[in-house]
């Protein structure tokens, strides 16, 4: 396989949680490329499960892929940029996928012992597929007995493993809030209750939670990343949004930050005469990497002489946290050399840490379980 071209390919085609259609099929193509004979392959909403049986079984190794892309509009000047413009692989999922699909390929080819499940997982990014796709049928039929995924990461060089034991990615909760006050004339503010002056207020408000509220010991990040409300600028607006997300260590920080939240609220519905609504959305439980399954795989590194940094715990998030909350396994980094970060317009990681990642994450099924 062409490791290059298959994430090319998949760079052009971009598509949000739980409409990726066309990566799919591309991924049932690729796959379908392949010998059959001891592959087997059940969709899953617009996700895949794909099954690969060994030589002489005892239990199933399970390895998950997020394939799912972020609304952003790219700016890479790559010559196979996105064709569904306004969409980005902007945190990697396109590498994600194309090292799963190389893994595959080589169990496929060079049998292994056990039987292999590649889970390809739709919505990461939102609302989240992981816990949907736990409890399908579909996969609590081929369920695995362990599981491990990584992560691309701006942070290392191109090819470096980074991972703990304990935290690594955060817990998180999306964020709405919706003002509803009352609309009315520009020219008259005395006559209405303006939800823009009320979120803007909301917004400079939560700043003081994790600056004043928040044990400075317990990490924690409150981040507003869109306002919206209003529909012409001499109008005042009847409705505004505010949309951001919450990150924390631990469940007690997470769930002392939602009161806080729901106290500016109120304070917010009393000042302004508006109404506040809030929706936490999705919320990720923590990638929490035990001891002793994270510990062999350090190991492994390093007796195969794979870059490897022990990396600080990150305060992105990831629903590959439920699957590490009820079965064996772990997770890790994979460097793909300095660009910019994750969730930009102009990410561009290096294209040479595909080939490690395949090596890393197939030799590893062959030898380290
Ligand atoms: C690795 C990464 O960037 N993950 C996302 C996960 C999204 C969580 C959820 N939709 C939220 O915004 O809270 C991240 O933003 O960390």
């Amino acid at each position: 396989m062409d490791y290059v071209a298959v994430r090319r390919a998949l760079h052009q085609i971009p598509e949000l949680g739980f409409e990726e259609v066309e990566t799919q099929a591309f991924l049932l193509d690729q796959i379908k490329q392949l010998p059959q004979e001891r592959v087997q392959i059940k969709k899953w909403k617009t996700g895949l499960l794909v099954r690969v049986a060994g030589t002489h079984p005892t239990k199933v190794i399970g390895f998950r892929t997020d394939i799912d892309a972020l609304p952003i509009k790219e700016n890479t000047g790559y010559s196979f940029q996105s064709k569904n413009v306004g969409n980005m692989h902007a945190c990697g999922h396109d590498f994600h996928m194309t090292i799963a699909l190389g893994a595959l390929e080589d169990v496929v080819l060079h049998p292994v012992k056990e039987d292999v499940l590649f889970i390809f997982q739709p919505a990461e990014e939102g609302p989240g597929g992981a816990l949907p796709i736990m409890a399908s049928s579909e996969f609590q039929n081929w369920k695995p007995d362990s599981i491990f995924a990584l992560h691309v990461s701006p942070e290392f060089p191109a090819g470096t493993v980074a991972t703990r034991e304990g935290i690594l990615f955060a817990n998180t909760s999306e964020l709405f809030i919706d003002f509803f006050g009352k609309g009315g004339h520009a020219a008259s503010p005395h006559l209405t209750h303006d939800t823009i002056v009320a979120a803007s207020h909301f917004v400079v408000g939560l700043q003081t939670i994790v600056a004043r509220r928040v044990n400075p010991l317990h990490s924690a990040v409150l981040t507003i990343g869109k306002i919206s409300g209003g529909t012409k600028q001499n109008i005042i607006a009847e409705h505004a949004r505010v949309e951001g997300t919450i990150r924390t260590l631990d469940q007690e920080t997470m769930k002392a930050i939602k009161a806080d939240i729901e106290r500016h609220v109120q304070a917010v519905e009393t000042a302004y005469q508006c109404r506040g609504e809030i929706d936490y959305g999705a919320n990720y439980y923590q990638v929490f990497n035990r001891k002793e399954y994270v510990d062999p795989f350090i190991q492994f590194c390093r007796q195969n002489k794979y870059p490897l940094e022990l990396c600080d715990e990150g305060m992105a998030g990831e629903d590959f946290g439920y699957f590490l909350r009820d079965f064996p396994g772990f997770m890790f980094w994979l460097g793909v050399g300095k660009t910019a970060n994750l969730h930009s317009a102009d990410f561009k990681p290096d294209e040479a840490a595909l080939a490690q990642g395949v090596k890393v994450v197939s030799t590893y099924i062959r030898e380290g379980f």
